[in-house]
């Protein structure tokens, strides 16, 4: 009998591991990949790619979840379905405090619930949070390996290029949100409903006040400091990974 797989993720039981890396776009798999051993591809349908290997003796899987609550929340559900335990997003996000470099990482301690996704599963005084044990993780990774981060709050929206992003932006730069990104409140929120251990590990690739669109595309030009941020962020979650499967928090 063939496997049951997930409609959109295309990923059966088989080819689960307890621990996800999901970065939003599909072109980070390969960054990813570098750092795995054993790496095996599993499926490419839509923004959904996916591969597994080893990092240091521990089985994890690479599912790219998109841009997006909605197409994230899809992946969750889909990878929660065959089996993984735990998701750590690795994103990029535009910094909302004025000290904050590019190529800086955010460990997102909580999320300012802007989208839409979460809010269909449950109203808006719910909180979006990681799991406590994964990020302290995270935070040790981080601090071993000497990476500039901040541990604090994000806001996750749906919106990019409405006429009120500076006016938005500075509203919660004020209320000391560290940065924006468009997944993490999802992830949050339906992965705590579903009993799935998330984190989220944000590379600052727009400053506070900088050029959205100059900022993506130096960041898509794959030059600078965020190029690093992106390269660090990995290696923070896969030895978070690494340090939670040991039991460390
Ligand atoms: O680089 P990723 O992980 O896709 O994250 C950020 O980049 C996209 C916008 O350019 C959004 O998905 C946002 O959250
Ligand atoms: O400014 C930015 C950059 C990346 N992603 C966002 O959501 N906002």
């Amino acid at each position: 009998m063939s496997e049951e797989l997930g409609a959109h993720i295309r990923c059966g039981r088989r080819d689960a591991a307890p621990y996800a890396i999901l970065p939003g776009d599909p072109g980070r798999i390969d960054h990813i990949a570098r750092h795995l051993n054993d790496v095996r591809e599993i499926a490419y349908n839509r923004e959904f790619r996916s591969i597994r290997g080893t990092y240091q003796g521990i089985e994890v899987m690479a599912v790219s979840t998109g841009i997006g609550g909605a197409s994230t929340v899809i992946a969750v559900e889909e990878l929660h379905k065959i089996g993984v335990k735990a998701m750590i997003r690795v994103g990029s996000c535009g910094a909302l405090q004025s000290d904050i470099r590019l190529g800086e990482l955010i460990l997102v301690s909580g999320a300012v619930r802007d989208d839409g996704a979460s809010k269909t599963y449950v109203e808006g005084i719910y909180p979006a949070i990681p799991d406590t044990g994964l990020l302290f993780c995270a935070r040790e990774a981080a601090k071993e390996r000497g990476y500039r981060h901040r541990i604090g709050p994000a806001r996750s929206h749906d919106s990019f290029y409405t006429d009120r992003e500076n006016e938005i932006d500075h509203y919660w730069s004020g209320r000391g949100v560290l940065g924006s990104d468009m997944e993490t409140a999802a992830l949050f929120v339906v992965g705590a409903l579903r009993g799935v251990m998330t984190a989220s590990i944000l590379n600052t690739v727009v400053t506070y006040e900088g050029d959205l669109e100059e900022g993506i595309n130096e960041y898509v030009g794959g030059e600078q400091e965020a190029a690093l941020g992106e390269e660090r962020e990995i290696l923070v979650a896969l030895d978070a990974l690494k340090k939670f499967d040991k039991g460390v928090f």
